[in-house]
């Protein structure tokens, strides 16, 4: 691994010296093995299926200077080719730890908790979010009375489903000026505009125009799919952008979901908090995935964790997932704060008395968890959590 992805290959070449190593060659900081006499994870062609197989946490180091704080080049180099290694039956990087350097190349999150607070005027307590549903369907109109009935049941924070971007049924721009037409009348009247996180996840001109265009008629947010834009889309996207910045993680089980396989949330997510994300999904408890709860409240903490020493680039985890009434008091107990988006989608949108009762339960729902009061009781006087309390992912 440490010679496949620094100066070595599977030979040694003319050149690569006694010292060229010792400037260039990634070390071996420890190997400890783990387990030993297990099943290959995954199969390599040219190895014996019934080769047994040992598994070592190892930690590598490489020499900044081979790559300078260049993020693109850092996924190169640390998930690059060393996970097809024939010699390794499944690899997983854990763990990512990087020097200043990298936290003065990259500005990170511009807005995280704080500024998605001010911006969409929401002081304490979670921001109580949904996804537009249908997510691909509904025209301009359609999505700004959708939004509109939201905004009217005091909802905080509504997104663009991931599979909702651009297309003729529903073009960006005409979204976005009937969105925020909705959006505006209730602001007007309540003195709080609610946040609407607006999927521009295109080509970078695409992506450019598109804020340009949120940011013109008033829009606090825009969003972008991590794995569509890719670390560039994302880093321009930063540099470019005077809104909050909410990413979107689909396609994170490719990454993830084997677990010998891939990337850990934290280690992933470092990339984008470099890069500029102020918001990142994370699932949610008993989420609609195959992500077991204790995986989901691991990443959600990590996101209010120092990234590197002295440049914290924390982000505002998004619980999203099959999210209804019955996570609230699992998702702020396990977490200990309410400085998160719960977004529930069909949780909200399929309540039985219509979306309005559902943003109304969401945020009940939050209330009596701060108050440490039990769902039940707090349903017993409330029709609106009592039907809300009929759906489940
Ligand atoms: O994009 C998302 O976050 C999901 O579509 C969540 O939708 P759901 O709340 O209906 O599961
Ligand atoms: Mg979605």
């Amino acid at each position: 691994m440490a010679g496949e992805q620094s100066s070595g290959t599977f030979v040694s070449v003319p050149g690569e010296s006694a010292e060229l190593k010792a400037r260039s060659a990634a070390r071996v900081v420890s190997c400890e093995v783990m387990a030993t006499d297990l099943p290959q994870s995954v199969p390599s062609a040219g190895v014996d299926p019934a080769r047994r197989a040992s598994r070592a946490r190892v930690t590598l180091s490489w020499p900044l200077d081979n790559i300078g704080p260049s993020l693109p080049n850092l996924v190169a180099t640390v998930a690059g080719n060393l996970f097809e290694l024939r010699q390794v039956a499944g690899l997983r990087l854990e763990a990512l730890r990087l020097p200043p350097a990298f936290a003065e190349a990259y500005p990170g999150p511009a807005f995280g908790v704080g500024g998605t607070r001010r911006l969409a005027g929401v002081e304490a307590g979670p921001l109580i979010g949904t996804i537009i549903k249908p997510s691909i369907g509904f025209d301009p109109a359609q999505t700004a009375d959708l939004v509109d009935t939201l905004c009217a049941a005091g909802i905080d924070f509504v997104k663009d489903d991931e599979l909702q971007s651009a297309g003729p049924t529903c073009p960006f721009e005409a979204r976005v000026d009937a969105v925020m037409r909705a959006v505006d009348a209730h602001a007007d009247r309540t003195g709080r505009k609610v946040m609407v996180a607006f999927n521009l996840t295109g080509d970078l001109d695409e992506m450019r125009r598109r804020h340009d265009h949120v940011l013109a008629a008033g829009g606090t947010c825009v969003m972008a799919s991590l794995n569509s834009v890719g670390i560039v889309g994302m880093v321009e996207l930063r540099r470019h952008s005077a809104l909050p910045i909410h990413a979107h993680r689909n396609g994170w089980g490719y990454l993830s979901r084997h677990p010998s396989l891939g990337w850990s949330f934290p280690a992933w997510s470092a990339l984008w908090r470099l890069a500029g994300a102020d918001h990142m999904h994370v699932n949610g408890l008993a989420n609609k995935f195959a992500e077991e709860d204790g995986s989901v409240i691991a990443a959600a903490r990590s996101c209010a964790e120092p990234l590197v020493d002295g440049a914290p680039m924390t982000v505002m985890p998004v619980f999203s997932s099959g999210q209804t009434v019955w996570q609230a008091a699992g998702t702020y107990e396990a977490l200990g704060t309410a400085d998160l988006i719960h977004c529930s989608g069909g949780g909200i949108l399929a309540h039985p008395d219509g979306p309005a009762a559902g943003v109304q339960a969401l945020r009940h729902a939050w209330e009596a968890a701060i108050a440490g009061r039990p769902l039940a009781d707090a349903a017993a006087t409330d029709p609106a959590l009592a039907g809300a309390m009929t759906l489940k992912a």
